[in-house]
């Protein structure tokens, strides 16, 4: 008896290291470190917002900085403020990125890129049915599309780079890119489109030592955002509620943090973490210990995202019932 409770113990105590050893071995791609000083760092919307505060933080740990967006003014407002904090002067590319032509030609003056993040965006939430089409392939073109130019033009410059060292492209996702929320369809349509994108190109540049990250921020404090607010529906703001908010700083501080260790999957905040362990699906997994949470946390955080729903469907149908008292 006593041999037979010590074999199930030491079964139970050896069972998540041999899993933890099993996953150490099998995670690909593998674990990499990308530094940032002195490569040369390209951020679209970087005039603003997220954009204009990971410019900042790559100024400040001693990259060489490129910044693109479509408003002149507003890049060279950025510059200023880049230049006053750090001393450093970024470069700025006034272009389109919806606009193909004009966006080699900013890529070409700018040199070959080591990391690539494409963060700009558009969001305008609205029910479908309330919805104009133009709108719909507004966001659809800027963020998905133009996500598409962006990399098309930049990328073969990169897998040409004479430094040899590992590069990185990290798209700006959102967590309405890992769960759909109401009144962000063709939104979330067009962040879920870029992590589809970004599984298989990962599988495209890994033999040119590229590393592709997905960065997932929640509702984030910026211009964007505020005038986002302005029109956002009433059931959009509670459910968003749900993934926490943040400052633009430290979203470009965990978003660096994310793409300097390679990571496919890079939340911003708790809620994140947890959004992201209930999505893993089939994404590339650098980390084995993440691996592990992943693997061993799977049904109960299930449970919590069912609970998740569970409330955003109350809030929908109490909104409804007020809404018919009225
Ligand atoms: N703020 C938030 O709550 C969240 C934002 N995100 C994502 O983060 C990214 C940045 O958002 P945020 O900082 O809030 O946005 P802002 O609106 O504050 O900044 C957007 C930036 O993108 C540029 N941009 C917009 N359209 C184009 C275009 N067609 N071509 C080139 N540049 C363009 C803007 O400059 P200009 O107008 O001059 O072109 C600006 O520099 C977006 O992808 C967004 O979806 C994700 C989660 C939450
Ligand atoms: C299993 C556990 C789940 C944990 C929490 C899930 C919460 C999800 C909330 C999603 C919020 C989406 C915000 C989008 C912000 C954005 O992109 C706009 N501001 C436009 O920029």
């Amino acid at each position: 008896m006593a041999d037979l409770n010590l074999a199930f113990i030491s079964l139970v105590l050896l069972l998540p290291f041999a899993l933890l050893l099993f996953l150490y071995l099998i995670v690909r791609p593998r674990p990499v470190r990308i530094s940032l000083k002195s490569r040369h760092v390209f951020i679209t919307g970087g005039s603003s917002g997220i954009g204009l505060a990971l410019a900042h933080q790559a100024a400040t740990e001693g990259a060489r900085v490129s910044i693109l967006a479509r408003s002149l003014k507003k890049l060279e407002e950025a510059k200023d403020a880049i230049r006053l904090s750090t001393g450093i002067d970024v470069a700025v590319y006034a272009a389109d990125v919806r606009d193909y032509d004009a966006i080699l030609k900013a890529v070409d003056e700018a040199g070959p890129i080591d990391v690539l993040i494409v963060n700009q965006g558009v969001f305008v939430p609205q029910e479908l049915a309330e919805q104009e089409l133009d709108e719909v392939k507004f966001m659809l073109d800027v963020n998905l599309l133009g996500t598409f130019n962006m990399i098309k033009a930049a990328l073969p410059a990169m897998k040409n780079r004479v430094d040899r060292r590992p590069a990185s492209i990290a798209l700006m996702s959102s967590q309405a890119g890992q769960v759909g929320i109401y009144g962000y369809t063709a939104y979330s349509a067009s962040k879920f489109g870029i992590r589809g994108l970004a599984e298989a190109l990962q599988q495209e540049v890994i033999g040119d030592d590229i590393h592709v990250s997905l960065i997932f921020p929640p509702d984030t404090d910026t211009p964007g955002f505020a005038e986002e607010q302005k029109k956002r529906p009433e059931l959009t703001t509670i459910i968003a509620a749900g993934g926490g908010s943040m400052k633009p700083e430290l979203v470009a501080k965990k978003a660096f943090n994310g793409i300097k260790s390679g990571s496919f999957i890079i939340p911003c905040n708790f809620e994140g973490t947890l959004l992201s362990i209930a999505t893993a699906g089939l994404s590339p997994q650098r980390s084995f210990f993440m691996a592990f949470i992943e693997v061993v946390g799977a049904g109960v955080i299930r449970i919590v995202a069912l609970c998740f729903q569970w409330v955003w469907y109350g809030s929908i149908e109490k909104w409804h019932a007020q809404r018919n008292r009225t």
